[in-house]
Parts: C-alpha cells; sequence; structure tokens
C-alpha cells in the first residue's frame, strides 16, 4: 500500500532546498558545522594548499534557485588544487555563496558560534580517482570545498565584476556567460585554514567532501552583500522571493576532530 499516492504529493509545500531533510539518518559526518577554535588540533603533517586556476576555464554564471554558481571547464586539470589535506589534485568544478538577509548571520560554519554575514564555496573534485564529478560526488574522499568568510568591511574589487553581472542572473534558471575570472583573487593573504570530513550543505547531502576553511575571512561592502541579496529564488513571472538565508543548519560535529595548519 502506497502512503502517498503521486498526486498528494503535489499538494505539498514546497520546501526551499535547504529545508530539505535537517539531518540524514545514519549520517555521522554532515556539514556544516561549528569551529570551536580551542578544541581544534594542530597537524604539522598538514602541507600549505596550492592553488592554481586558469581564468579561461570560466564559462557561465548561472541562478539554480538556491544560489549563484560560477562554472568552469573541467574537462582537464588547467584549474586544480593540491596539497593541504588532499592525497591527490582536485579539479574546480564551480563556486557558489551562502549568505543571510541581514549581516548577522548568512555564514554556513560558524567559529566559535559566530556567524560571518556570507561564506564562498569553491567546489572541486577527484578527477584522479573518479571519471566524472556525479560519481565523485558519492565517495568519501570524492569533493574538495574550500570555505572562505566573507566579512563587512572594505569593498572588495575582485568580487566586484562579479557583482556587476548579477542584474542579468535575478531570476532561478538564468544564465549569462561570464568568460574570464580567476577565483584567486577571492583568497584572504594568509595560508591558515581548518579541515574536517564532512558533506555537501544542500541534497544529496552525501558525506564526500574534505572541507579546507580558510582561517582569515575577506572584507566586501555592504553594497556588495546587498547584491547577493538582490537575487531571487524565484523564476521569471512567479511571485518574487528574495534569495536569502540559503545556509544549511549546524550538524552535530559526532566523533570528529577538526584540524588546524597552524598553530
Ligand atoms: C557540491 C556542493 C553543492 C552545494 N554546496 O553548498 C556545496 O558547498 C557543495
Ligand atoms: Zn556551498
Amino acid at each position: 500500500r502506497r502512503l502517498t499516492s503521486p498526486d498528494s504529493l503535489h499538494h505539498l509545500p514546497v520546501h526551499p532546498l535547504w529545508q530539505s531533510p535537517l539531518t540524514i539518518p545514519g549520517g555521522t559526518r554532515q556539514s556544516p558545522i561549528n569551529i570551536q577554535w580551542r578544541d581544534s588540533v594542530y597537524d604539522p603533517f598538514l602541507k600549505p594548499l596550492k592553488i592554481s586556476y586558469d581564468p579561461a576555464t570560466c564559462l557561465h554564471i548561472w541562478n539554480n534557485g538556491y544560489s549563484f554558481l560560477v562554472e568552469f571547464d573541467d574537462s582537464t586539470d588547467r584549474s586544480i588544487i593540491d596539497g593541504g589535506p588532499l592525497e591527490n589534485q582536485y579539479r574546480l568544478k564551480q563556486f557558489h555563496f551562502h549568505w543571510g538577509a541581514i549581516n548577522d548571520w548568512g555564514s554556513e560554519h560558524t567559529v566559535d558560534c559566530k556567524f560571518y554575514p556570507a561564506e564562498l564555496h569553491l567546489v572541486h573534485w577527484n578527477a584522479v580517482v573518479y571519471p566524472t564529478f556525479e560519481e565523485a560526488v558519492m565517495e568519501g574522499d570524492g569533493l574538495a570545498v574550500i570555505g572562505v568568510f566573507l566579512k563587512l568591511g572594505a569593498r572588495h574589487e575582485g568580487l566586484q565584476t562579479l557583482v556587476d553581472a548579477l542584474p542579468a542572473v535575478k531570476h532561478k534558471d538564468t544564465v549569462i556567460e561570464f568568460d574570464v575570472f580567476d577565483p584567486s583573487c577571492l583568497m584572504p593573504s594568509c595560508p591558515d585554514y581548518w579541515t574536517y570530513a564532512g558533506s555537501l550543505t544542500t541534497p544529496p547531502l552525501t558525506e564526500s567532501v574534505t572541507w579546507i576553511i580558510k582561517k582569515q575571512p575577506i572584507e566586501v561592502d555592504e553594497d556588495q552583500l546587498e547584491a547577493f541579496r538582490m537575487l531571487l529564488f524565484t523564476s521569471d513571472g512567479e511571485e518574487e522571493k528574495r534569495m536569502v538565508d540559503n545556509f544549511r543548519p549546524l550538524q552535530p560535529l559526532m566523533n570528529r576532530t577538526v584540524r588546524s595548519s597552524f598553530q
């Protein structure tokens, strides 16, 4: 006996993405988490993170209905990261952000329970071991995501070229060409990071991510954060819903240790 017939499902309220299951049954390494600075363990064997991105691999920006993604040509090893906690190199596929309706919250990870107004995620996959991104998403060592906190401060000139393009992707499922951008301009100058084993923060929430969270935030100004907040979750013609608060709630640390690359 089917508990819910297919047509009855259509009458359920539509859940925005991150209000999808808050916890994964049997999940032991979910993300995001609070990083308690004093509980993180310095690991002297952690290497410096090596980043080499080719700006020409940038393809387009698209509003996928829960963030805006800047996607890259990942058919070759032209934009990769290596070193850090990683066993081999990982290919850049896309980067996106999570942010709040106001500056008091918006990041996915917190540091000593402090939220930042936004968080950048640069998503890479293990093309050395897995043939496709889709397969890597299902494997424990499949993905590596660099997290960078955004704090309110000076205008970020590198981010501005991205901000200027956002009005063109206001609505869900809109895309524009964006063919030269070097995401390394979004990296803070300090090399220090925390790292831990976690998951995607959006469905399928698979436990396939080695997280590398930069200790130092980058500064952006109020106008740049406001530009994120004028994007819409909704498609053109639908009742407008501002794209804000697109972050997943904190998940239990369970049996994990956060390592630091610094003392
Ligand atoms: C692959 C993936 C998808 C969504 N988010 O938020 C991530 O950080 C990584
Ligand atoms: Zn993310």
